[in-house]
């Protein structure tokens, strides 16, 4: 079966996140998030799976390669101009014009059963099945209204507070038959939810909708990102330890994924459900806390503590810091006496004086560098790195 993943966006408002990696690549679990998608849709099946890139392409087709190593094969196709959701899968049609094929976002993460969806698309016979969940506020997302049939009648993009006529929202998971590119323009940007849907309805054309069991969120805002790691951390199997560590006398309870050469310090203690990468060095007296992921090459100094946070490779943290529900990217430089507040991002290469305060959801663009004792409340931008938004 094949699939189609679209990773063209610019991540807009995961910035500063995506400044160094598109948002198919921002790691969960220390791994590039849509590594975790090919691996689902090849366990269910899709190994025959197209790539539209934009913004920083080149990164995820050097990350995933032709898909071997995870047992699929990649073809990958870059949009030179901004084309849209349908217009992006429209300039990929040479790959998929034999058979129905599904349609992801590069930034989903789930455990769908998508082989359900793809054998419901097969045996009914619209166009076009879109993956549906019920939700208590889907203002920001494309909702449908659906009969006992399973026939979309209304679909509306993002409605406003007066317009939530269902709260089955859509995934932005699709099945199409290869039909559909004859509805879309060449070389011209066109929407799935914005311009196929709609026009199909008009023009008495069926799509049908689908209620998908399992977890699916797609990684669009800092919020979301927080929560795709918790369920993913979750899902971690019991008191898995992978890799070869060293400890004095650590207290450690899982479950807990370890990396090779992970050194940690004496009385310190890990709460799992934690990851941590390849080469990290444990302080003494360090508390790591549930629901944190540490990268590879990070250093924590001694009696730091780590709440629900996710630091990426190469950071490193000085003494008696407290980073509390934060999100830190690769490279940055914490110092002593730091305390980053609940909800902070921080990009990469940051550096950060001693016994500065980063106030609870603040964030912190590429290659800033904060002085000592600072007291930090709002954004702090990098002129150098653009700041125009186009919402993806
Ligand atoms: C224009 C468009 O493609 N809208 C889609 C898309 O929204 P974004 O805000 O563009 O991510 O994905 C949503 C699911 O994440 C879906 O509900 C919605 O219909």
């Amino acid at each position: 079966m094949k699939a189609c993943i679209m990773c063209g966006g610019a991540g807009t408002r995961l910035r500063p996140l995506t400044f160094k990696h598109p948002k198919p690549s921002i790691p969960i679990l220390n791994k590039p998030s849509v590594l975790h998608l090919i691996e689902h849709l090849s366990r269910e099946g899709f190994n025959e799976i197209v790539i539209t890139l934009g913004y920083m392409g080149e990164l995820i087709e050097e990350q995933l390669g032709d898909g071997h190593m995870f047992g699929v094969h990649i073809d990958y196709v870059y949009e030179r101009e901004k084309l849209g959701t349908a217009g992006g899968v429209k300039n990929a049609e040479a790959y998929l014009k034999d058979e129905p094929f599904i349609v992801l976002g590069g930034d989903h993460v789930l455990n769908l059963n998508l082989r359900e969806m793809y054998r419901f698309h097969e045996s009914n016979d619209a166009p076009v099945t879109i993956g549906l969940i019920s939700i208590d506020d889907p203002r920001e997302f494309g909702i449908a209204d659906m009969d006992i049939n399973n026939r979309i009648r209304r679909f509306l993009e993002k409605p406003k507070a007066g317009q939530i006529f269902s709260n089955l929202a859509s995934t932005g998971i699709y099945v199409c038959d290869p039909l559909i590119f004859e509805w879309i323009p060449r070389h011209r940007k066109f929407d799935f939810a914005k311009d196929l849907f709609p026009w199909m309805l008009e023009a008495g054309k069926k799509i049908n909708g689908v209620l998908v069991r399992g977890q699916w969120t797609d990684v669009g805002s800092s919020a979301a990102y927080r929560q795709a790691q918790r369920w993913m951390l979750d899902a971690l199997p019991g008191t898995t330890i992978e890799g070869h560590f060293t400890t004095r006398n650590a207290r450690i309870r899982g479950p807990l994924s370890i990396g090779n050469n992970v050194c940690i310090g004496s009385n310190s203690s890990l709460v799992g459900p934690i990851v941590i990468g390849e080469n990290t060095i444990i302080g003494d007296n360090v508390l790591i806390g549930p629901y944190s992921v540490i990268g590879s090459n990070c250093i924590i100094e001694d009696n730091a503590k780590i709440l629900s946070s996710y630091l990426f490779d190469n950071v490193s943290i000085g003494k008696d810091s407290n980073i509390s529900g934060g999100v830190v990217a690769d490279e940055t430089v914490i110092g002593d006496h730091c305390f980053l507040e609940n909800g902070t991002v921080i990009g990469h290469k940051v550096i950060i004086g001693n016994n500065s305060t980063i106030h609870s959801g603040v964030k912190v663009w590429p290659e800033v560098t904060i002085g000592e004792n600072s007291n930090i409340k709002d954004i702090v931008i990098n002129p150098d790195y653009d700041t125009a938004h186009d919402g993806s």
